[in-house]
């Protein structure tokens, strides 16, 4: 488990994280998400020490990174993948990481397997695409088979296939029952990966939710069309919905499909369309985040 309490850090005038209090829990992906400057890397960041909070404290699996004696043991991240060496083989830039925790060679073979970099295993580092950087950035994660990954970003330059790949493996590795935590901006991804979310913006808490709460919360409503709207509508109305016309139709807010389905058959009522309008992640996501953007161009003002 990944814990924050206060967590705070401010870089002179600006607070990249303000008070932020959040649990990251085994056994489901946890999306880490935030516009552009949010504190979503900072965050990741003081979790693995990289930089010490003003005040507030992170906890991994409940002690401080650096309190942990064989952290990839425990802890497995990518926050950068051009953080390597270019000089080095993908093979000797995993076993340096690995002997620092006294990981057997074996393992690296096995983790460079895994992600699909065997082939490449004897090639330097700096000839790699940054899709083949971040699979060899989830390799050095993976190495000490930890309970907790913390990865940001981690699709960023992967192709259709390695994205889809990224999705089964973070799926598979929160089945597993690890602490799986992701950053993205690529809502269509997180949609289809991650259970839980945690929105920031302006490096405080928006929302800790889930996919499915979230989507809820900016339903739609439903589209139902049919030759005896004023009927159908008085009939939603009496069970408590809301009722508007719109597109020709009636859009029906405060009753899932299988309701009003079940309520027209009792009531005889014909209908030609039941459709429900769910909005996406992405278009939830912006409306929670709209008053936190940093960093917006002049027509989106
Ligand atoms: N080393 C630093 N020195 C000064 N300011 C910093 C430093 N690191 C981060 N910041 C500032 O802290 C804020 C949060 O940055 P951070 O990189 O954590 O955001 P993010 O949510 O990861 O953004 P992005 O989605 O763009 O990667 C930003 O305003 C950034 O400019």
């Amino acid at each position: 488990m990944i814990e924050t309490t206060h967590l705070t850090k401010r870089y002179g005038a600006t607070a990249a994280v303000e008070n932020l209090s959040l649990q990251v829990n085994p056994g489901c992906v946890t999306g880490f998400l935030g516009p552009n400057g949010a504190g979503k890397s900072t965050t990741m960041r003081m979790v693995l020490c990289l930089a010490a909070p003003t005040s507030g404290e992170a906890l991994v699996q409940g002690r401080r990174y650096d309190q942990l004696r064989f952290p990839m043991h425990e802890v497995g991240a990518l926050l950068d993948a051009n953080a390597v060496q270019g000089g080095r083989t993908a093979f000797d830039h995993l076993r340096c990481l690995a002997r620092t925790n006294r990981i057997h060679d074996t393992r690296v073979v096995s983790v460079m397997e895994q992600v699909g970099l065997a082939g490449v295993a004897t090639r330097r580092i700096g000839g790699f695409s940054l899709g083949m950087r971040q699979r060899l950035g989830i390799a050095a994660a993976l190495l000490g088979d930890p309970g907790v990954l913390i990865f940001d970003e981690p699709v960023n330059g992967l192709d259709p296939d390695g994205v889809r790949w990224i999705r089964g493996l973070t799926r598979s590795l929160a089945a597993e029952g690890r602490t799986v935590l992701i950053s993205s901006h690529l809502m269509s991804e997180m949609e289809q990966t991650a259970d839980r979310l945690l929105i920031i913006g302006r490096g405080r808490l928006i929302s800790d939710t889930t996919v499915r709460d979230l989507l809820r919360q900016f339903d739609r409503g439903v589209l139902v069309r049919s030759p005896q709207p004023a009927e159908l509508a008085s009939i939603l109305m009496a069970s408590g919905a809301t009722v508007d016309s719109e597109l020709g139709g009636l859009l029906v807010k405060g009753l899932a499909v299988a309701d009003i389905g079940n309520m027209v058959a009792r009531h005889g009522i014909t209908v030609h369309e039941v459709t429900p309008r769910n909005a996406s992640l992405e278009e939830a996501y912006l409306a929670l985040t709209s008053d936190s953007v940093n960093y917006r161009t002049g027509d989106q003002r």
